[in-house]
């Protein structure tokens, strides 16, 4: 029970509240029974919990299935990411960097006259107009840009007049300014949204301290928004509590043209579990997680992935041990599996060493390869499958074959193949294909360790592998290299693996009438002519 507030039917002072979500009160056991039947729709499995490490976080009241809606809300705020490509102020659609209508009002890109008016973009609108700023734009193709980073911090203060309750529920979040105040973004921040707002906007009425907070406050809770053309950033007040875990038992979709977030348990949850999302990217390494976590949330994380050296027997952010594999007369052993792993996770400082010799690596050493191999991914031209393919070929001994740069790589060509234009798969060659295979093979059993259950990830490489499938068994059959039996059997087995991709995915708007037609396509391919 958590203080107290009016009953739900009768409006009393209560004290009694819903075990199920604790954020419906009651005076007595009559008027909860009576006020089941409509809140039971209502009552969600959560409850805000706090403890010292993790601060507020959100607890499942009761058991949760995977698959259950956890919560569901619209955002209280948003907007474009700090750093973006071009996209429109309005709906925050995507939008060509030399083809875009600027906003009569103010002069930032719309995607057409029609986002002129949206809900989103008046009220800074009608403020720039008075002020007698345009803004005077101009982007260049492909690069990402900051001129944006101000308008979301900019709609956040504008809450404090138009919606004073809204702007209290922003204000009262978590920020960790002070360890963020010495960092160069938030020089850069001093610089580009404070002035904008103080000094371009004379906004005067808020202070340094203020837009500063606002803007920590973004960067703490707010969560990447990617559908459909659109890619931005919102503000929800009941999924920003949950807790980070690197395996975690939730994921989230975005519905409806308000960008309403949906929380969807990926795993069983028990009654008192926390219920934790992911901050970070499941294929990057502890030493890459840990450190992005640190930098952009600023905590250490010590969940069960990142305390085990082997990352669930993955061995994803180990390295090949060079001693093992050079057999000392100067010739390499490419078949020599032993691996450096970390002797502490928890202390970058703490040295690596390998699992079958006494070979010893630094843990700065580590720290500083991961950096270069990053920047060396980086510097890949993703769109070009030879290119990551070379840097396969080129890393793929001194790493292994399932190191998270190699894994990496792999995932984007499983994108590139079979997806991408000029590699689809009806015109994608044989060895592309088995290799398309093969590729989702391995994510998927990395998948199963480390983003289980009905995740996204898992639901999306049963759809890609089960599509490859069939045109490999359809290929093979009109060849003659299977029998008709044999093609229907893996068509049936890539029915069972749709189907299993449609009960994860079918929760994502971008997904369902994709799925819908798979399935008829495919339920019509099992006859085989
Ligand atoms: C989006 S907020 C979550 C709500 C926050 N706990 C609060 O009290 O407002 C993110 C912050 O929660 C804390 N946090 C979340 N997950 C954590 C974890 N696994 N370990 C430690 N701190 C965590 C960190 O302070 C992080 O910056």
């Amino acid at each position: 029970m958590v203080g107290g507030g009016a009953c739900a039917v009768c409006r009393e002072a209560a004290t009694q509240c819903c075990s199920g979500c604790r954020a419906v009160f009651y005076c007595g056991r009559d008027h909860q029974r009576q006020h089941w039947k409509s809140h039971r729709l209502h009552c969600l499995p959560h409850r805000v919990a706090h403890d010292p490490r993790l601060g507020r976080h959100l607890l499942a009241t009761r058991d949760i299935k995977a698959g259950e809606v956890v919560a569901q809300e619209a955002p209280v705020v948003l907007g474009p990411k700090v750093v973006t490509r071009p996209v429109c102020v309005g709906c925050l659609v995507r939008v060509s960097e030399t083809d875009w209508h600027a906003c009569s009002g103010c002069g930032w890109p719309l995607c057409g006259p029609e986002c002129e008016g949206a809900a989103a973009h008046t009220a800074e609108c009608r403020l720039m107009r008075d002020k007698g700023f345009r803004a005077n734009l101009a982007f260049t193709p492909g690069k990402k840009e900051a001129a944006f980073c101000a308008i979301v911090p900019l709609r956040c203060l504008l809450l404090k007049e138009r919606d004073p309750a809204k702007y209290q529920s922003l204000m009262a979040m978590e920020s960790h300014l002070n360890e963020r105040r010495k960092t160069s973004l938030y020089s850069v921040y001093k610089h580009n949204i404070v002035g904008f707002i103080r000094n371009v906007l004379q906004l005067t009425q808020f202070d340094e301290e203020t837009i500063l907070t606002i803007a920590a406050i973004l960067d703490t809770n707010c969560f990447e928004i990617r559908k459909g053309g659109s890619k931005a950033r919102g503000v929800y007040p009941t999924a920003a509590l949950m807790a980070h875990d690197c395996t975690p038992n939730t994921k989230h979709v975005f519905k409806g043209s308000d960008f309403t977030i949906k929380i969807i348990a990926t795993s069983p949850i028990k009654k008192g579990d926390i219920i934790s999302t992911s901050y970070t990217q499941a294929l990057w390494g502890t030493i890459a997680r840990r450190a992005h976590l640190k930098m952009s949330k600023c905590f250490d994380c010590v969940c069960r992935r990142c305390a085990d050296p082997t990352e669930f027997g993955t061995y994803i952010g180990a390295i090949s041990c060079s001693k093992c594999k050079s057999s000392g007369n100067g010739i390499l052993d490419p078949d020599n599996e032993s691996k450096m792993i970390s002797t502490d996770p928890l202390d970058p400082a703490a040295p690596w060493k390998c699992e079958s010799c006494e070979h010893t690596i630094p843990g700065r050493q580590m720290a500083w390869g991961n950096d270069a191999m990053k920047q060396e991914l980086d510097a890949v031209d993703v769109s070009r499958p030879e290119a990551l393919e070379n840097f396969v070929e080129k890393y793929i001994s001194a790493l292994h074959p399932k190191n998270s740069f190699i894994v990496q790589a792999k995932y984007a060509l499983s994108q590139i193949y079979g997806n991408g234009a000029g590699y689809e798969l009806p015109e994608l060659p044989e060895h592309l294909l088995n290799r398309k295979i093969e590729l989702c093979h391995e994510l998927l059993e990395l998948a199963d360790a480390l983003s289980p259950g009905m995740s996204t990830f898992r639901g999306l490489l049963l759809y890609d592998l089960q599509a490859a499938m069939v045109v490999q068994a359809k290929r093979d059959f009109e060849n003659d290299k299977i029998t008709k039996q044999n093609a229907q059997d893996i068509m049936g087995d890539a029915m069972k693996l749709l189907q299993e991709a449609s009960e994860i995915l079918r929760q994502d708007p971008d997904m369902t009438d994709e799925l819908q037609s798979k399935m008829t396509n495919l339920a019509k391919e099992l006859e085989l002519d």
